[in-house]
């Protein structure tokens, strides 16, 4: 990076932004030519490269316009580059734009929008394409009001159709709400190798595929993993069976249950083998814990059964409201294999002691971390961290899980990977993967249910694995 001129990233950022304009401009109008552009210009680098990949339109006949937010500190070769290519500025947003470019603020912006260039970004917004809609927003690098760092939003910002970022995915526009903020993110290659790898990784499907452990010929059903299944009651049966369901989804070859919910887990699910309580379950490589399982003194007499166990455990819901307890922490931090706690946005505050807040990849890191066990903190992008600082985002996650039961199947479906032999990191990314996969599948049949995402399960792990 030293050896390179000082210009070069910033024509590599400005060329590949062009790039995305032009085909953005084509895909809704028809043409680049004679299509209208407007710049919003920051004050630093940001405003820098959106002139730049203006002038490299302007040059192919679009009509490009620069608003400046401080002129006096508008980037000079930007703006030279731009006159020089036939594009000029305005003091106000004209009244028919086609595709807006926001170059206010990149990794340089701290807080929200400052109230003029909020003001300037609305104005801007709410002017009108040729073709009649609303004209196509484009962020330079991430959505200017957005933290990059952590995706905060602590103030105005703008929210994008597409964001072109350069040479790096910024945690902002993948996590919390940054990530809602910058709609499609696309990655230029400015040729910057980074320093340190990624703090923050996006599971692809390859990823899934190859961590998923597959049957052998040698495998039989206990070599697969067998999975345990502690949760549900006589009272919440329902629990018992989304948590068995997910674990059946997965790749264990037995599902044992343990609980007072086992007759009801036996008419359902005749393979699963059911006793009234973990202590006599019989052998298990993983264990489920939590959900519908109540936390009254017998959940938690169940809760430290498992906690005992030298397998890995997941824990969900109740098992997290009962481990909002001091002493039962302490079992937990004792542990030597692995635990995966996966709490929405309450239980964490309860687990925690403290909300998720903006910062969800470093709250999440906070936890893993205070009680040594890996993270799912669960969200439009779930993120999982874990305790040796490990940090995934999911891709796949989709506003129809926000239903309720929904999560006993994703618990199943971890517990199910553990017992097949995944560490907690990979167990858990690769179930919220699948998850979020048999969610969307679900939702394309109208409203989903916690029963429609457990019944699109098998066939989405099938897909993500084919
Ligand atoms: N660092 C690099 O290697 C590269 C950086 N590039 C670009 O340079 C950008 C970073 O540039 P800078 O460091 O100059 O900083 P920025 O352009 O991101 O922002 C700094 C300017 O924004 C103003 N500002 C800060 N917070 C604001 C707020 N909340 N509301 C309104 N204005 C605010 C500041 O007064 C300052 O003038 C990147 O995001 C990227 O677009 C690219 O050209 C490619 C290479
Ligand atoms: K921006």
């Amino acid at each position: 990076m030293d050896t390179l001129p000082a210009g070069t990233l910033m024509q590599r950022a400005a060329a590949g932004l062009a790039r995305r304009c032009a085909q953005l401009l084509t895909d809704r109008f028809g043409a680049v030519y004679a299509r209208r552009v407007l710049l919003l210009v920051g004050a630093g680098d940001n405003g820098g490269d959106a002139l730049y990949a203006g002038a490299r339109l302007a040059a192919r006949g679009v009509a490009v316009r620069a608003l400046l937010l401080d002129p006096d500190r508008a980037h000079a070769g930007g703006l030279a580059a731009l006159r020089a290519a036939g594009g000029s500025t305005v003091a106000a947003a004209p009244g028919v734009v086609d595709l807006i470019l926001d170059g206010v603020v990149g990794i340089g912006g701290k807080g929200g929008l400052r109230p003029t260039a909020a003001s300037v970004v609305s104005a801007a917004a709410s002017s009108t394409a040729s073709d009649g809609g609303r004209p196509i927003l484009v962020a330079v690098d991430v959505p200017s009001g957005v933290d990059p760092d952590t995706g905060e939003v602590p103030g105005e910002a703008v929210t994008a159709d597409v964001t072109v970022t350069f040479g790096c995915l910024k945690p902002g526009l993948l996590v919390g709400a940054g990530a809602t903020r910058a709609g499609l993110v696309d990655l230029v290659d400015i040729g910057l190798s980074p320093a340190v790898p990624p703090v923050l990784r996006v599971a692809d499907r390859e990823d899934i595929r190859g961590w998923w452990p597959v049957a052998g010929r040698e495998s039989d059903k206990y070599t697969r993993g067998v999975v345990g299944v502690a949760t549900g009651s006589s009272t919440y049966s329902g629990a018992a069976v989304l948590s068995v369901a997910g674990a059946s989804a997965g790749p264990a070859g037995m599902v044992r249950y343990a609980g007072s919910a086992a007759d009801y887990v036996r008419q359902r699910y005749p393979s699963v083998i059911v006793t009234e309580s973990v202590e006599r379950a019989g052998r298990v490589q993983a264990w489920v814990c939590g959900s519908g399982l109540g936390t009254d003194e017998r959940a938690a007499g169940e809760l430290r059964t498992v906690l005992a166990a030298p397998v890995p455990v997941c824990l969900d819901a109740d098992a997290l409201s009962l481990l909002a307890d001091g002493r039962m922490q302490d079992l937990l931090r004792e542990r030597s294999a692995p635990t995966v706690v996966t709490p929405h946005d309450r239980e964490f505050t309860r687990l925690a002691g403290f909300p998720p807040g903006g910062d969800r990849v470093a709250s999440a890191l906070g936890l893993a971390n205070q009680l040594n066990v890996t993270v799912l903190l669960k969200g439009d992008r779930t993120v999982v961290a874990s305790p040796d600082r490990e940090v995934w985002v999911n891709p796949t996650g989709t506003a129809a899980l926000a239903s309720g039961g929904t999560g006993d199947v994703l618990s199943g479906l971890l517990a199910a990977l553990l017992a097949g032999g995944l560490s907690g990191v990979r167990a858990a990314v690769a179930a919220a993967y699948a998850h979020g996969m048999a969610g969307r599948a679900a939702a394309e049949g109208g409203p989903v249910t916690s029963t429609d995402v457990a019944a699109a399960l098998r066939s989405s792990v099938a897909a993500v694995l084919a």
